[in-house]
């Protein structure tokens, strides 16, 4: 929208204020001469010669009503494309994060073959990446604070390009391991960085959407991993290279770009750079006036430095001022009960789950892992459109309560499966003589819980047939040690399936629903919120070190989840393994119920005073903290106190 249509619309704001009976600060005979500047023909909504604002929203009557809509056109007019760019290219490292995190589950396929890899091998060339990502998160704070973010996310492109270059060129397994870890340095710094600069930058309006932005374009990424996982798993040799050679791509991009993109306003400030940091507001805002954010920013980096005062760590300051110590439970606790709902073990075991519907084909296996991960990317972009309508609050409350009962349903899936779990209904002689203790289950489910044991079987219509529990082979999880299930040909021919985790039973769709409405309802609110929330909860001098902490919790819970996941099945079954999960989501709900309050809308610097009115009761200790909640129910509202509201408490 032109330069006029905006002042129209910001004149229309005013006129409202008015309206409503703000005090009148211009002299009476400006009116008249702004009021023929309006040219409905470019505004949606303009005053007629009452001074009523016209063709605002259709329907809507109240002042209300009206400023509200007024509010939301001029917001809508004044945000200039270059927020827009400067996010996009930021979350260019939410892609790689997505794609790297993601991509190596294919290429694993063709590695351990083609390098001979051990069991062990596989599981340090999949962890060492989060173990990385874990570590430079945590330090990625002091980086973040001390050198600003556009160079920490330039030092994670050139992250991802060297990684993705050691890995393509690598000729043996300890290349291999040092590209994933360089890769993963640069997905922990990515993880921590990318959300703080883009809630910096953006309006306050835009902001939930311009954050959650990037979680999905790390959902894009390990969409767009699984499809070329899918695409390059049909070369005979070597398509693993290209599987992670490719995020050269978006990292070079990423790079180039941010030569040219700016330093965030706010760190500028902090730091004293104050006529920079002026000229970025400018660039970024365009042509509003910046006079009252900059003030606004200033004056609370002076406010912060009285109160919490200037020495020892940031990490100590933070945890003896209430308000930050609250912010940083919250933030550290969203992203635990994140990752302790299972996310991605639920995403990698999906071609599992597929298998135990009766998707038998390994191809159309990897495929179908592409279609959960674009299911999970399709809610997440539902997550991007409801964060500024609903609020972080209620797309986080009612995405955690949809994720619980849905992880319910998987579990119930599982217990079906177990229950009506099939017979073994011969036992070949081991060729190689050596007792193995498969022989000794006679159902399918104790021979798939046990972890050296699969299950060989072949169907007659819906039904189980000539069935055996066989040692799996030590190499590949994929094959048994011998029978028929040995290799695909003798599968093939023999009309037999393998199902090494997984017993087939009539009841295994359950699971698929369990999975589809997990991914439902969890990728809207909790696969975003947890780093939109972050990114914005901390005050400025806290932010790095809160997010870091935060990045940190997340990507260590990653990895606590992936390697116990198979050992937790084993004591206490898959079904077991999803109630778990299911009762941890319930544990996160109740906390998020009493700690997380609604950011929507607010400027950065307003909501610190969220915490110091003890709005959020986690982690508090003061004696009068019942004497508040008290006056919260007595007053009927949670999270919705004005001002006058929440200085009567103190
Ligand atoms: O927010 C993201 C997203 O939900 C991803 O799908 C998941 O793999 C990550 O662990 C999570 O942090």
């Amino acid at each position: 929208m032109s330069r006029k249509a905006s002042d129209n619309v910001e004149y229309t704001l005013r006129s409202l204020s008015n309206l409503m009976g703000e005090k009148k600060r211009r002299k009476p005979d400006e009116g008249a001469g702004e009021r023929s500047l309006i040219a409905p023909a470019e505004s949606c909504s303009s005053i007629n010669s009452q001074g009523v604002l016209e063709g605002a929203a259709p329907g809507s009557s109240s002042a209300g009503d009206l400023e509200r809509a007024a509010r939301k056109q001029f917001q809508q007019d004044v945000t200039p494309a270059f927020v827009y760019v400067v996010s996009v290219f930021s979350a260019l490292g939410g892609f790689l994060f997505g794609y790297d995190t993601g991509v190596v589950s294919g290429a694993m396929l063709l590695l351990k073959r083609e390098m001979n890899l051990s069991a062990l091998w596989q599981e340090l060339l999949v962890s060492s990446t989060v173990g990385a990502a874990a570590v430079s998160a945590l330090s990625g704070g002091l980086l973040n604070g001390g050198l600003g973010r556009r160079p920490c996310i330039l030092l994670a492109s050139l992250l991802f390009i060297l990684g993705a270059v050691v890995l393509a060129a690598a000729r043996d397994k300890e290349t291999l391991l040092g590209g994933r870890v360089v890769v993963g340095l640069g997905i922990g710094i990515a993880s921590m960085t990318v959300p703080v600069y883009i809630a910096e930058a953006a309006p306050s309006h835009l902001r939930g959407r311009l954050v959650t932005i990037n979680t999905l374009f790390i959902t894009g990424g390990q969409f767009f991993a699984a499809v070329v996982d899918g695409a390059f798993s049909y070369l005979p040799r070597d398509g693993w290279r290209y599987m992670f050679g490719l995020s050269a791509v978006p990292a070079i991009l990423q790079f180039l770009g941010f030569l040219f993109l700016p330093e965030s306003p706010r760190w500028l400030i902090q730091k004293g750079q104050t006529q920079k940091a002026r000229r970025v507001l400018s660039q970024i805002r365009g042509n509003q006036n910046i006079d009252e954010e900059y003030d606004g920013i200033k004056n609370s980096i002076d406010e912060e430095e009285k109160e919490t005062g200037a020495g020892g760590p940031i990490i100590y300051r933070m945890l003896i001022y209430p308000p930050t110590r609250r912010a940083l439970l919250l933030g550290c606790g969203l992203q635990m009960f994140q990752q302790l709902a299972g996310i991605n073990t639920v995403m990698y075991y999906s071609a599992t789950i597929f298998q135990m519907s009766g998707v038998n084909d390994d191809n159309l296996a990897i495929w179908l892992a592409a279609v959960t991960a674009f299911t999970n990317f399709s809610f997440t972009l539902v997550g991007v459109w409801l964060v500024e309508k609903l609020g972080r609050r209620k797309l986080t409350l009612g995405s955690l309560t949809g994720t619980t009962m849905a992880l319910i349903v998987l579990a119930l899936g599982f217990v079906l499966s177990a229950q009506v779990s099939p017979p073994v209904t011969f036992t070949p002689s081991d060729p190689s003589t050596q007792n193995s203790t498969c022989t000794k289950y006679s159902y399918c489910n104790g021979c798939m819980l046990d972890p050296n044991c699969g299950f060989c079987y072949k169907m007659n219509g819906s039904n189980v047939v000539e069935s055996s529990c066989i040692p799996v082979d030590t190499k590949t999880t994929e094959r048994s040690a011998w029978g028929r299930c040995q290799n695909e040909t003798l599968s093939k021919q023999d009309g037999s399936f393998w199902a090494y985790n997984y017993c087939p039973t009539s009841y295994s769709w359950t699971a698929l629903v369990g999975l589809v409405l997990y991914l439902m309802f969890f990728a809207p609110g909790m696969g975003p919120m947890p780093w939109t929330v972050n990114s914005e909860i901390y005050p400025l001098w806290a932010r790095s070190t809160g997010n870091a902490c935060s990045s940190g919790v997340n990507w260590i819970f990653n990895v606590l989840i992936s390697l116990t996941f198979l050992h937790t099945a084993e004591y206490l079954t898959y079904y077991g393994a999803f109630f778990l999960y299911a009762g941890f989501a319930a544990v996160g709900l109740i906390f998020i119920y009493g700690c997380l309050p609604e950011t929507k809308g607010k400027k950065l610097e307003e909501i610190e005073s969220l915490f110091e009115n003890r709005l959020c009761t986690c982690g508090a200790s003061d004696t009068d903290e019942g004497r508040y909640i008290e006056y919260i129910r007595v007053k009927g509202s949670n999270y919705h106190l004005s001002d006058n509201d929440a200085s009567d408490v103190e």
